[in-house]
C-alpha cells in the first residue's frame, strides 16, 4: 500500500481507487482502470442516487459505444459503483476527483469564473471522512491553482493525515471515450516533483496507467502547467473550428466551398486535416465553459488583450448558430410563424446522447422565437430530455440534475410548439423544411426523395453539418441550405447577417 507520510512509493498492489462523481468521465475513465488494472479495486462513487443506480442496472446512465462491454467486463469483479461516498473515500488511496465545474452565474465572476462549488464540497468531505494519507488527484476541469486551493483545505481540516494533490486532467471526447481512454495521445500528470511524497505519488500514478500507456505517452509536469494545459488544449481545439466556421462564412459571401478549402489549407502538415469540419457551432459541456474559465483567468492576471482573444472564439460561435437561424427564416420569406420545421439531431455531435450546450438549443431557441412549430428527432435524446434543454437557463444544466432550476420556456408553450418524432421522416412529415443539426451518420442515408414527397413546397433543406449531398437534393427538388457551400439561386440575395 501506497505510504504518502514515508514518502516512499511500495508495491502497487493492493491499491484502492474511489472516483468521486460518476458522469461522463468519471464512469468511463474508472470502466477502463478497472479493465486495465484487475488487481485494483475501483469504485465509483456519487451524490445522485439514480444515476448510480443507472450504472448498476443493463441501461447505464450515458450512451458511450464501447462502454457497455468494458462494464460488463469488469463490474462485480473490481469495479463498483455506489452511493456509500463516505465509506469508499475514507479508506481509499488515490482519490479521483470527477465533479461538475459548472460557470458561476451569479455573484463574482458569472458568466465566465469556474464554480467550485462541488469541488470545494468534495476537498472538505475527503478531509472529513480520511481514515488514511491519499491522493487526491483532479480529474475534473479546474482553474489554473485550483490544486493550491485544495492543499490549503485539506491541509486545515486534515486530522493529521497527509495527502498528495495532482491535477490529471481528462482529454477523451465523447463519442470516442473508450478508444481515446484505452489509446490517449497523452496522459498528463502534475504534482509536486520537489518533494520525496509528490514524486511518490506522481510515480504511483504514471505506474497505473503504465499498465496500458506507453511510457512516451505519460507526460510528467508542475501543477500549473498540467491545470494550464488542460484550458489550453480546448482554446485550441474551439478556436480551429471557430476559425473555419469563420471562413465558412466568406466561403458562402464569395462562392468558395468551405469543403475544397478545408481540405486545401489541412493538406498543410503544420495545420493538419482533423477537427476542420465546418459546423453551425460547437457545444459540448467543455470548451464554451472552459474558454470562459481561460478568459475570466487572464483578466484576474491583469491580461485583457489577452482574454478578449479568447473570448472572440466563443463570440464566432454564438454567431455561427444565429447566422444559421436567420438564413432559415429569411430563406422561406422572413418569417416560420406556424411552420412546421423538422429537426434532426439534439445531441452536440453524433454518438453520443449528451445535449450539453449543444448548438440544437440556441437553434431551436431561435425558431421558436419566430413561432416555429418544430419537430425534433434525435436517434439518442428522449422527449424527457429535449423538453428540459429548451426550458433551461444558459449553464444551469451544468450542476447534478436533482440541482438544475427551470423555468424559461413554459410547459403549454412547448406542447404547442415542440413536438419529439420516433423518425426522421415523421418529424419531415407536413414540414416546411429540414434541419440536420448533428451529423449522425443515418442522416446521410436517409431517403430524401420519400421525405421530399411528404412536404410542403418548396421544400428546404438546412444543412448545418455538410452530411447530404446537396447536387442530389437540389435535383429532387429542395431548396438547400449547407454550411459554407455555394448558395442557390434561391439563396443568394437573402441578408444571412447575425
Ligand atoms: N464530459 C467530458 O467529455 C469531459 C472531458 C474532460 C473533462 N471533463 C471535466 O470533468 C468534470 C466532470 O465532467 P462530467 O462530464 O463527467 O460531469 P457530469 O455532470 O457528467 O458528472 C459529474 C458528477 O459528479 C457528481 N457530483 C457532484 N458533486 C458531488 C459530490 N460532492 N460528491 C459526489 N458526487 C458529486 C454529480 O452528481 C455528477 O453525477 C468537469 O470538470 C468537466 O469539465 C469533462
Ligand atoms: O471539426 C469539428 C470538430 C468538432 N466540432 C464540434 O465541436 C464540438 C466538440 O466536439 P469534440 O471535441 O469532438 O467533443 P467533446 O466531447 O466536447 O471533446 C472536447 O472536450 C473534452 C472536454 O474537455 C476534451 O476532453 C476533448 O479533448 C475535446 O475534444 C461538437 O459540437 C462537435 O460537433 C465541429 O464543429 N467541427
Amino acid at each position: 500500500m501506497w505510504s504518502g507520510r514515508e514518502g516512499t512509493k511500495k508495491a502497487t498492489i493492493m491499491v484502492k481507487i474511489c472516483c468521486i462523481g460518476a458522469g461522463y468521465v468519471g464512469g468511463p475513465t474508472m470502466a477502463v482502470i478497472a479493465l486495465k488494472c484487475p488487481d485494483i479495486e475501483v469504485v465509483v462513487v456519487d451524490i445522485s442516487s439514480p444515476r448510480i443506480a443507472g450504472w448498476n442496472s443493463e441501461r447505464l446512465p450515458i450512451y458511450e459505444p464501447g462502454l457497455d462491454d468494458v462494464v460488463k467486463q469488469c463490474r462485480g469483479r473490481n469495479l463498483s459503483f455506489s452511493t456509500e461516498v463516505h465509506r469508499h473515500v475514507g479508506d481509499a488511496d488515490i482519490v479521483f476527483v470527477s465533479v461538475n465545474t459548472p460557470t458561476k452565474t451569479c455573484g463574482l465572476g458569472a458568466g465566465k469564473a469556474a464554480d467550485l462549488t462541488y469541488w470545494e464540497s468534495a476537498a472538505r468531505m475527503i478531509a472529513d471522512v480520511s481514515v488514511s494519507d491519499k491522493i487526491v488527484v483532479e480529474k475534473s476541469t479546474v482553474p489554473v491553482k485550483t490544486a493550491e486551493a485544495i492543499e490549503k483545505i485539506l491541509a486545515h481540516n486534515g486530522r493529521g493525515f497527509s495527502y498528495q494533490i495532482l491535477s490529471n486532467p481528462e482529454f477523451l471526447a465523447e463519442g470516442t471515450a473508450i478508444r481515446d481512454l484505452l489509446s490517449p495521445d497523452r496522459v498528463l500528470i502534475g504534482g509536486r516533483r520537489d518533494t520525496a511524497a509528490g514524486s511518490a505519488a506522481v510515480d504511483l500514478l504514471a505506474g497505473v496507467y503504465a499498465r496500458w500507456v506507453p511510457q512516451d505517452r505519460i507526460i510528467t509536469t508542475n501543477l500549473w502547467s498540467a491545470e494550464l494545459s488542460k484550458l489550453a488544449a480546448n482554446a485550441f481545439l474551439a478556436q480551429r473550428i471557430s476559425s473555419v466556421n469563420a471562413v465558412s462564412a466568406l466561403c458562402e459571401a464569395t462562392g468558395a466551398d468551405i469543403t475544397e478549402v478545408a481540405h486545401s489549407v489541412g493538406k498543410d502538415a503544420r495545420i493538419g486535416h482533423r477537427f476542420l469540419s465546418a459546423s453551425v457551432g460547437f457545444g459540448g459541456s467543455c470548451f464554451q465553459k472552459d474558454i470562459l474559465n481561460l478568459v475570466y483567468i487572464c483578466e484576474c492576471y491583469g491580461l485583457p488583450e489577452v482574454a478578449s482573444y479568447w473570448r472572440e472564439v466563443i463570440r464566432i460561435n454564438d454567431y455561427q448558430k444565429s447566422r444559421f437561424v436567420n438564413r432559415v427564416v429569411s430563406s422561406m420569406f422572413n418569417t416560420v410563424a406556424g411552420k412546421k420545421v423538422a429537426v434532426l439531431g439534439f445531441a452536440f455531435k453524433k454518438d453520443t446522447g449528451d445535449t450539453r450546450e449543444t448548438p440544437a438549443i440556441d437553434v431551436c431557441k431561435g425558431l421558436l422565437g419566430d413561432k416555429a412549430v418544430v419537430s425534433i428527432y434525435d436517434p439518442q435524446v428522449t422527449g424527457e430530455q429535449v423538453a428540459r434543454d429548451l426550458a433551461m437557463n444558459k449553464f444551469d444544466w451544468d450542476h447534478p440534475r436533482h440541482l438544475q432550476p427551470l423555468e424559461q420556456l413554459s410547459a403549454t408553450d412547448l406542447e404547442k410548439q415542440v413536438a419529439v418524432a420516433a423518425d426522421a421522416y415523421e418529424a419531415a412529415k407536413d414540414a416546411h423544411a429540414v434541419c440536420i443539426l448533428t451529423e449522425w451518420d443515418e442522416f446521410r442515408g436517409l431517403d430524401y426523395r420519400r421525405m421530399f414527397e411528404g412536404m410542403q413546397k418548396p421544400a428546404f433543406v438546412f444543412d448545418g453539418r455538410n452530411v447530404v449531398d446537396v447536387a442530389k437534393l437540389r435535383e429532387i427538388g429542395f431548396v438547400v441550405y449547407s454550411i459554407g457551400k455555394p448558395l442557390d439561386d434561391w439563396l443568394k440575395d437573402m441578408p444571412a447577417v447575425a
